[in-house]
């Protein structure tokens, strides 16, 4: 009888942006089924914390290291400590990412590199480091995080969005580019999700739904994408790469879009 295979125990994971909110969650999550798992952030006190969990209460392994994505030369020195620490990287996790909201004519050059520099290029530098180390080691798995701004326009978003649209376009390039050395890159799409990053930007605190009329469905939560994540670089993902999962939750009750589903 056939079983699914979700296990990454005993493989190297790097997490970008993993001192809080999702990237902590998938942290959490492959150190909880046994991976080596190393984070990162601006921050060395703030990935700290998170790395001693997940070696006090996982079965996984953790290193944190301070690690700004915008900067190649940090992360090249990330992925050599990755190396020195549990060997060759078999998953990397674009997570790193962030946003503030401002009309189109209201961002400044400075502003607008910012974002890109942030969610683009930085996706950018750790693929192409972490690449080069899980070619000449036969493979991997690379996970990037875009976003529903990344598939459909919302006002107040062209930078996120551009940016997070372009990482659905190179997340389809480098399964290509990268298949004959057995990487798949594949990539999540998530609808609005709890985090403190939310919260500082968007104000949303809680479960509650946002006062934005275009929001119709419940928020998520961190572990809901980080259990996507795990599902994409297992081996039960085997058939899948180049592709973009969409995880945007159920439509309220009582909007148009839970018309027919049985919700209300
Ligand atoms: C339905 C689904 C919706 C989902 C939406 C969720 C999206 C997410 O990404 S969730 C994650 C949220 N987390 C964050 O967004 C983190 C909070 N944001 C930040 O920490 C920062 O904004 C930053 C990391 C994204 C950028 O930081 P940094 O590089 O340090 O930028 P500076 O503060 O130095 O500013 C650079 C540049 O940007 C201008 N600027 C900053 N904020 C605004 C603003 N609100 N409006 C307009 N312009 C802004 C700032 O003025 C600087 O430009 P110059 O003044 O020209 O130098
Ligand atoms: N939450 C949501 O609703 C959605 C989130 N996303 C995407 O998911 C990802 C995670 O979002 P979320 O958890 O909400 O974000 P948070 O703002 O809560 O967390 C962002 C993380 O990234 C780190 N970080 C920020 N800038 C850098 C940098 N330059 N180098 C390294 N690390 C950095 C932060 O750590 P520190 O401050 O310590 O450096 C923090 O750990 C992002 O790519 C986001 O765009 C997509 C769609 C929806």
């Amino acid at each position: 009888m056939h079983e699914p295979d979700y296990a990454v125990a005993g493989k190297t994971a790097i997490v970008t942006g993993a001192s809080q909110g999702i990237g902590r969650a998938i942290a959490e999550t492959l150190g909880a089924s046994g991976a080596n798992v190393v984070i990162c952030s601006r921050a060395q006190e703030r990935v700290d914390p998170v790395a001693e969990g997940i070696d006090e209460e996982t079965e996984g392994a953790a290193l944190a290291v301070e690690c700004n994505v915008r900067e190649r030369e940090q992360v090249e020195a990330l992925v050599d400590a990755t190396v020195e620490e549990f060997g060759a990287p078999d998953v990397l996790v674009n997570n790193a990412g962030g946003e503030f909201v401002a009309p189109f004519e209201d961002i400044s050059p400075n502003g607008w590199n910012a974002i890109v520099d942030l969610n683009l290029n930085g996706t950018v530098h750790c693929s192409q480091v972490a690449g080069e180390v899980m070619r000449e080691n036969g493979g991997g798995s690379i996970v990037n995080l875009s976003s529903v701004n990344g598939q459909h326009a919302a006002p107040g978003e062209s930078h996120y969005g551009a940016a997070k649209a372009a990482i659905i376009r190179l997340t389809e390039t480098l399964a290509v580019e990268w298949a004959p050395h057995g990487i798949r890159v594949n990539c999540v799409a998530p609808g609005l999700v709890q985090t403190p990053g939310v919260a500082e930007t968007l104000g949303i605190e809680s479960e509650q739904m946002p006062a934005r009329e275009t929001v119709d469905r419940r928020i998520g939560h961190a572990e809901e994408i980080a259990d996507l994540v795990q599902f994409l670089v297992s081996p039960a993902a085997s058939f899948m790469t180049g592709e973009t999962v969409t995880a945007k939750g159920v439509p309220k009750p009582g909007n148009s879009m839970s018309d027919g589903l049985g919700l209300e």
